[in-house]
């Protein structure tokens, strides 16, 4: 009909031929066009989220600060007026663990120092690595802490195990359920770094161990947290504590006249801190009125020296976590005389503890080291019962 109406309407004397020609290219004009309408139209409409989804699997593709960097992106497109994320949770924890991944595979850059600034340091890094991006996770409070001891090897402990993807650590020591505890569990749960559902929040005030009010303060805030204690030779521990007292104050009495109340007797001073401290069984007792045995992991501070990474498969192993964190990590650093973690290949900075961690101690009379040992031997057997390990100080 089309074809008729053509003929005779539009060229009603040409001849066949030309009438033909003349419907066939109208016709193949109108289908292109019909055709390129629907391809343009429906082009447009895709390359929209194509384009879109383009961007953000390419950018997981790259390294970890690309990932963060162009993932906001994704999501800032989702959300244009940028006032919340509305990346999926699947998502979050996705880029979050790539990351996370990509940063104890190369071992954060960054070294151990006596304070914690050095991984403060690290911290930031990872989320101003977001130039300006929403931080992902959210502020925990901890399930895991190291509560003890003073000069225990506290400091090791927090240093090797954060290097494990699934936990996230105060550098500080946040003094929350010794000094601290009126600020409330708010200002607590605000010096936290974010973490997501997966990762474990840990923090060391190794202070706690002897603060008579710590183990029922932490039990309200949850029965469930796990507690480390990294114990050490008390004697030791008594001499590196003081050693430490000493080069902060250079004017204090010698060792001896702190340790007896009266030498010549050899009655050892309970009342100093430097002794009372390595009384373990006593402290211990307290915490046993909160918390079982099974939710108390003791590390030796001895152990930690000659195989960090025993010791840190033991925590791990506590702490429910998969060992990562393993002998590929540790290296003996023969001038420090200690264990220090591998350097990451792209920096030369090292990777042991400060100054204050390995110190040469002071001198102690071998007479005074054994009243020492005989003083705190019935101390050291009660506590080794009571938590089934002999830690073989004696
Ligand atoms: N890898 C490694 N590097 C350096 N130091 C190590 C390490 N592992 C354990 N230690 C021992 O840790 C002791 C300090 O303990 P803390 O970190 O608990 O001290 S503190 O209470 O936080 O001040 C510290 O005590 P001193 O030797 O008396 O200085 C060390 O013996």
């Amino acid at each position: 009909m089309a074809y008729r109406f053509l003929t005779s309407r539009v060229v009603p004397s040409s001849n066949r031929l030309t009438r033909k020609f003349l419907f066939i290219f109208t016709l193949s004009l109108s289908f292109t066009y019909l055709c390129y309408s629907l391809i343009f139209c429906s082009d447009t409409i895709m390359h929209g989220q194509s384009d879109e989804q383009h961007r953000c699997l390419l950018f997981q593709s790259v390294g970890s600060k690309k990932i963060l960097q162009k993932s906001n992106y994704c999501t800032l497109s989702v959300d244009p007026k940028g006032t919340r994320d509305t990346t999926s949770k699947a998502d979050l924890t996705r880029l979050e663990t790539i990351q996370i991944n990509n940063q104890s595979k190369n071992f954060p850059a960054v070294p151990f120092l006596d304070s914690p600034r050095g991984f403060g340091a690290l911290d930031r890094k990872i989320t101003n690595n977001n130039t300006g991006s929403p931080k992902f996770g959210n502020k925990k409070l901890p399930n895991a802490i190291i509560v003890g001891v003073k000069k225990g090897g506290t400091r090791a402990v927090l240093e090797f195990i954060r290097i494990h993807p699934d936990v996230r650590a105060v550098g500080t020591e946040p003094h929350f359920f010794d000094r601290n505890y009126d600020r409330g569990l708010d200002w607590y749960r605000g010096l936290m770094p974010r973490t997501l559902d997966s990762q474990i929040t840990m923090e060391k005030t190794p202070s706690y161990f002897v603060t008579r009010e710590a183990p029922r303060r932490i039990s309200s805030m949850s029965r469930d947290t796990k507690l480390i204690v990294v114990v050490r030779n008390p004697v030791t521990r008594a001499i590196s504590d003081y050693t430490q007292t000493l080069s902060k104050k250079p004017d204090i009495p010698t060792f001896e006249v702190l340790a007896f109340k009266n030498k010549s007797s050899g009655v050892v001073d309970t009342s100093w801190n430097a002794i009372r401290i390595g009384m373990y069984v006593l402290h211990l007792e307290n915490w046993l009125q909160y918390f079982p045995l099974s939710q108390i992991h003791f590390v030796s501070g001895e152990m930690l020296i000659t195989d960090p990474a025993g010791e840190l498969g033991r925590v791990q192993d506590f702490l429910g976590l998969k060992r990562i964190v393993t002998d590929k990590h540790f290296y003996f650093n023969k001038t420090k005389g200690f264990p220090c973690l591998k350097k990451p290949e792209s920096s030369s900075l090292p990777r042991c503890l400060g100054k204050s961690k390995g110190r040469t101690h002071v001198q102690i009379d071998q007479e005074v080291i054994e009243k020492l040992r005989e003083f705190y031997r019935p101390y050291n057997i009660k506590f080794y019962e009571m938590v089934g390990h002999d830690f073989r100080w004696d």
